[in-house]
């Protein structure tokens, strides 16, 4: 980067002050939010917010519990002061709800600003100047006496207007550019704000701090914050609120440091929309609060419909890995990630824990209205057997086996490679299918009778191979042994360490179940097979046999066999069967 020497810091450390705050680990409660959406948010969009979307972005708004909203910037345009006007004229203001309104501390702006203001009840008149270093050389080319006294004018015509209107009204002052403000300047001009307001219990003044632009470090700028909060007069009667934007992309950190350093307040907007790189942004910054015990007084449980809203609205895109409310944010594509985070699912069902201590995901999806069949575990190419056998079990109450799954998750990693994309539940299940469920080929059981004699049990499959119809006979200790033996003699079939189990389809009307068989050849190759059916027998068979199916070389073995039965014999078996 060949222009670094065109830089250096722009902001200013205050003089020393009590660190104690930095002991503190995360703010134990919420802060009075005071969502700029509406103004801040708004006036940083190609396209700013119509009447209408502004009504309803301001509907979601309160619907959520913010009590403090900065609803515009009335002497800005015609859609922002109508909107004022549209909120008082259709009584949409609660009472529990105070709406603000921001206005440069010059005197036609601020006059306009009173007449959007005519029959508000509850408001919060926002007044700043700027008092950087940078602004006041090139921007307003006036001595810090002279930026102190566009403030001061400000604050003593808000109080003459609200006193002239009989309103009550509260005030709030923002010394704008704050950040590249040296912090001694910064506390004189406000302290002479509050000299004009003189805040008292009952009616207490708001100084507003933002990072207009955000400049250093977030330590650096909770450390300015300390200062003012230490300094500041009226203190016990000022609201200490701050307004992070996010140049240096920690917005969320400024906000959540100034508050254990003293601020009451924040101001942001959700999903961080603003100017340049955006305001703080208030969803991650409560659910930061909330994701450690302590109630953000916001809610956010349904995430989805908020960032739908907010997208529509604001023609802004919420990006897919946006904390807590991004697309993929509860995503696990990778298979130790999924492995852990289905272990954690069952620990916690087991358990019956009251924290949430998941693996990988740092809260629980259902709390912001996510899903975890949808959002959770997701299969691609990095996936391994724990996600794989999660989907299944969590969609189609298929609960295989684990070494199964491994087997069956190779499958799935295969197809997600070719096909070079994700796969849906939909397609994982095909793939069980087509590779495991029934396969009939090249034996395809077409029926069996099973009949105890003395101790034994004696089995006759009836199956299809190479188009011609066998019967095999078999006994053994037990139905499916009889069965697995008549068709190993028959095809000189030899297996060990077969694994066995059976469940119902309890997700399926009819009652059917599903049995799992894994066969092992000589060559220690293991194969494996399921089987459905509403009898659990018949489930078995079905597995049985897709199992052996799938050994190695079994086409071949049933081609070179060409077993078939006579027609007598076959006549003879389906006169009987149907006894199993
Ligand atoms: C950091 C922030 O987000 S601050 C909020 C910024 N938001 C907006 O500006 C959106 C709404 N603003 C507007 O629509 C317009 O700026 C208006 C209607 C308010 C004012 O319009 P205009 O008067 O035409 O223009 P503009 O805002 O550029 O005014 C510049 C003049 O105001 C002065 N000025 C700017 N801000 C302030 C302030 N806060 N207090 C006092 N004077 C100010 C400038 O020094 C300049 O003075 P000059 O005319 O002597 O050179
Ligand atoms: C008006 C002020 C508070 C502002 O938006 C900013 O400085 O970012
Ligand atoms: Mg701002």
């Amino acid at each position: 980067m060949k222009n670094v020497e065109h830089y250096k810091k722009g902001y200013f450390m205050p003089p020393a002050v009590d660190m104690s705050w930095t002991q503190k680990e995360y703010p134990d409660k919420a802060p009075i939010w005071c969502s700029v959406d509406l103004r801040d948010g708004n006036q940083a969009l190609i396209i700013p917010m119509s009447l209408e979307e502004k009504i309803e972005f301001y509907k979601v708004l309160v619907g959520m519990g913010f009590k403090e909203i900065e609803v515009g910037f009335p002497a800005a345009s015609e859609t922002e002061f109508e909107f004022l006007r549209y909120l008082v004229d259709h009584d949409m203001i609660p009472d529990d709800v105070t709406v603000q309104v921001l206005t440069q501390a010059r005197e036609h702006i601020i006059r306009k600003t009173f007449d959007a203001l005519k029959g508000v009840k509850n408001a919060i008149v926002h007044v700043y100047n700027s008092t950087s270093f940078a602004q006041r050389q090139q921007v307003f080319r006036k001595s810090k006496e002279e930026i102190k006294q566009i403030a001061v004018d400000g604050a003593k015509l808000l109080q003459r207007l609200t006193d002239e209107a009989g309103a009550n009204f509260r005030f709030e002052y923002s010394p704008e550019s704050f950040t590249g403000t040296e912090p001694e300047y910064a506390l004189e001009v406000c302290n002479a704000v509050l000299d004009v307001w003189k805040p008292t219990a009952d009616r207490k003044a708001i100084i507003n701090l933002p990072s207009t632009v955000q400049m250093s470090m977030p330590h650096v700028f909770a450390s300015q914050i300390a200062y003012m909060s230490q300094n500041l007069k009226y203190r016990d009667n000022v609201i200490l609120s701050v307004h992070p934007h996010n140049d240096r992309g920690t917005g969320v950190a400024d906000a959540e440091m100034a508050m254990l350093a003293g601020a009451d307040r924040v101001e942001g907007t959700l999903f961080g929309n603003g100017e340049r790189t955006g305001n703080a942004d208030i969803v991650t910054i409560g659910m930061n609060m909330y994701a450690l015990g302590v109630d953000p007084g916001l809610d956010f449980s349904n995430m989805p419909k908020l960032v739908e809203t907010y997208e529509r609205v604001t023609r802004m895109h919420v990006h897919p890995r946006q904390p807590y409310a991004g697309q993929l944010v509860f995503a696990a594509f990778s298979g130790s990630h999924q492995d852990a985070i289905a272990k954690g699912m069952h620990f916690r069902q087991e358990n019956n824990e009251q924290y949430w201590t998941c693996p990988y995901l740092y809260i629980d999806p259902h709390d912001v209205g996510r899903t975890y069949d949808a959002d959770v575990i997701r299969i691609n190419s990095q996936s391994g057997k724990g996600g794989v056998g999660f989907i299944m079990e969590q969609n189609y109450g298929i609960d295989m086996p684990k070494k199964m799954r491994e087997d069956f998750s190779y499958f799935v990693k295969e197809v997600s490679d070719h096909k070079h994309q994700e796969l849906k539940p939909a397609e994982i299940y095909d793939v069980f299918q087509k590779n495991y469920l029934n396969a009939e080929t090249p034996l395809k059981v077409e029926d069996f009778s099973l009949k105890k004699k003395g101790d034994k049990w004696v089995g006759k499959v009836l199956v299809r191979a190479n188009d011609e119809e066998v019967v095999l006979e078999g006994a053994g200790n037990g139905q499916l042994n009889a069965v697995s033996n008549a068709v190993c003699k028959a095809y000189g079939i030899e297996f060990s360490n077969l694994v066995y189990s059976e469940h119902d389809l309890d997700r399926d009307s009819d009652s059917r179940g599903i049995a799992y068989f894994g066969l092992t050849d000589k060559a220690g190759h293991t194969t494996w097979g399921a089987g459905v059916d509403t009898d659990t027998i018949t489930a078995s068979i079905f597995a049985f046999m897709t199992a052996i199916n799938r050994m190695d070389g079994m086409a071949q073995r049933v081609k070179f066999r060409a077993l078939k039965s006579t027609p007598d014999t076959i006549t003879a078996f389906k006169a009987t069967s149907g006894q199993h």
